[in-house]
């Protein structure tokens, strides 16, 4: 499902109005009945409550006028605050105003302080609010009397549905900068605006309801918009039922060159959720130090020792060897539990400029190409970066990498050509075309040591499979957070160990293969 800004969501809108012809009245009319519709649904005796509509200036009031018409249609207690003077009206909005004041719909201008008292009066007296203030015309911080009306709402405690967005969030970034409604329904128009999906806006949304206004789909579909959010239809190709004639060698063989002293369970996590994801076999390459360690515990996935500096750490001096590992490999892996050493960081550096099969780099080996990420423009083959918000920001120290996650990650992936995933809640994953998916799975549950080992050896898994980079990163962030979110489901948040994400991941591929 394709994911908006306020800009793209205009251009649609005008597109449907001025190309296709579709009158922007109709438009309005379709989302205030289809709010209408979604309240009836989350709101079974509607009929016997009573609903205070609050209407901005813009079309989000106009489309909360639509909603009150339709709610005394049906027999509902309906009251109207329109918080501006209805000369002020424009357009559509101020027909449906018009329209409105001829049924002799109770409506209430409201435009000073000095009248908030009438309106938190009028808050007391109603059961459910409908908050149609703004939407995706919002072109500051809400300040002032909107955000008195605003927190006075909140402050009710009453159902409050939102109307597109709720009121005061950036549809934009996913950020709040002043006062925000915090709705328990929203229902948004045509598709989701970034700011309903991405946190920490999206803590403001409640319930979100996507519904159609009647912009036609082809417009949707051709339009020119980027950013997607991943649903399990998008990620079932990935996880296709296997041919009964084949072998591991058909499932790839992927190579983790990962470990230090001291971390030599991330390299066995990375190691480990690459078969756990499919591939048909894995070797871990670590320091020579760690190989006895390794011995028993790494049970089905095979080890090999690499040159070492004197702290331990793989040295430059590997570097011919994994040339010849990664011979007959699908995917390296690089990066878990490495250490920055010099020596360490020069040898990820050499390996970026000179293998020849896909990467999959993390943690250290992010934190060397932060050294000099121009590097990843000299890969001969494709990369994957997998950055938490710190990483990320070495990457790209000038941007505030949470206030802009969409744009860093998209911009990251054009600039090196490469693909991201830039973890935390809702991971981006963004690729060098520009394309970028928002992944809705995962919880707080998975905050813990060693989940992002995991998602690397699921990616690289995932490669090892001949899954083309941008469908294993997609699929695979979205595989790691349901595989989160199946154990937090058993075991609640607290508990959550990386390992038991790794004994998640058949059951959630399976859990993907089956969802209809
Ligand atoms: N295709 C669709 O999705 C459709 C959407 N509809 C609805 O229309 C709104 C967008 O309507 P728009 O008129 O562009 O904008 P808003 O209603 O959100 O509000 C804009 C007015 O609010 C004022 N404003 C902006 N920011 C603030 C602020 N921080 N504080 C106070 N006031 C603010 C602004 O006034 P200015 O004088 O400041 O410019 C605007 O007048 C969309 O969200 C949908 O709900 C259609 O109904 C159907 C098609
Ligand atoms: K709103």
């Amino acid at each position: 499902m394709k994911v908006a800004t306020a800009e793209e969501i205009r251009q649609l809108d005008l597109e449907a109005i001025e190309t296709i012809g579709i009158p922007g009245i109709v438009l309005m009319e379709n989302a205030g009945l289809q709010v209408v519709r979604v309240m009836n649904a989350h709101f079974p005796h509607l009929k016997t409550q009573k609903v205070l509509v609050v209407c901005g200036k813009g079309n989000n009031g106009g489309d909360g006028l639509v909603i009150a018409r339709h709610l005394d249609n049906q027999g509902v207690d309906v009251r109207v605050t329109l918080l501006t003077e209805k000369t002020q009206l424009k357009g559509e909005a101020k027909i449906n105003f018009d329209i409105a004041e001829k049924m002799n719909l109770p409506i209430v201008e409201l435009t000073s302080n000095e009248q908030l008292p009438a309106f938190r009066n009028l808050l007391l007296q109603a059961d459910i609010v409908v908050d149609a203030i703004l939407g995706t015309g919002l072109n500051d911080a809400v300040k002032g009397f909107y955000k008195h009306i605003i927190e006075s709402i909140n402050k009710t405690h009453k159902p409050i549905i939102a109307v597109d967005i709720p009121s005061g969030l950036s549809a934009d970034t996913g950020m709040v900068y002043g006062s925000c409604i915090k709705a328990d329904v929203t229902v948004t128009f045509a598709i989701p605006k970034r700011g309903v999906i991405l946190y920490p806006a999206a803590d403001y949304v409640g319930n979100l309801e996507v519904v159609d206004i009647g912009i036609p789909k082809k417009l949707i579909s051709s339009s020119r918009i980027k950013v997607h959010l991943v649903e399990y239809a998008n990620v079932q190709g990935v996880f296709r039922k296997r041919m009964p004639n084949t072998h591991k060698g058909t499932y790839g063989h992927a190579l983790v060159i990962a470990g230090s002293p001291g971390k030599s369970g991330a390299a066995l996590m990375a190691g480990r959720s690459a078969l756990r994801s499919g591939a048909g076999l894995v070797t871990l390459a670590i320091p020579e130090n760690l190989r006895v360690p390794l011995e028993i515990p790494t049970l089905e996935v095979m080890t090999t020792s690499l040159p070492e500096t004197p702290q331990g750490t793989v040295s430059l001096e590997a570097y011919d060897k994994i040339l010849n590992l990664a011979q007959d490999k699908r995917v390296a892996a690089i990066g878990p539990g490495l250490s920055v050493h010099p020596s360490t960081v020069e040898l990820v550096l050499r390996l970026i400029r000179t293998l020849e099969i896909p990467m999959v780099l993390d943690a250290d080996a992010i934190n060397a190409v932060a050294q000099n990420p121009e590097v990843l423009l000299e890969a001969k083959a494709p990369v994957v970066l997998t950055p938490h918000p710190g990483e990320m920001a070495r990457l790209t120290p000038n941007i505030h990498v949470q206030n802009n996650r969409i744009p860093v990650a998209q911009e990251t992936a054009r600039k090196y050509n490469v693909f991201i995933a830039l973890k935390g809640v809702r991971t981006i994953v963004a690729a060098p075309d520009g394309n970028v998916f928002i992944n809705p799975t995962g919880n707080p549950g998975m905050a813990t040591a060693g989940t992002g080992d995991v998602l690397t050896g699921i990616i690289a898994g995932l490669i090892a499979q001949n899954i083309i980079p941008v469908e294993a990163a997609k699929s695979g962030v979205f595989l790691h957070g349901l595989a989160g979110d199946l154990v937090v489901k058993d075991k609640g948040e607290y508990g959550l160990l990386a390992g038991d994400l790794i004994d998640a991941i058949p059951r959630a591929i399976k859990f993907i293969q089956d969802y209809c």
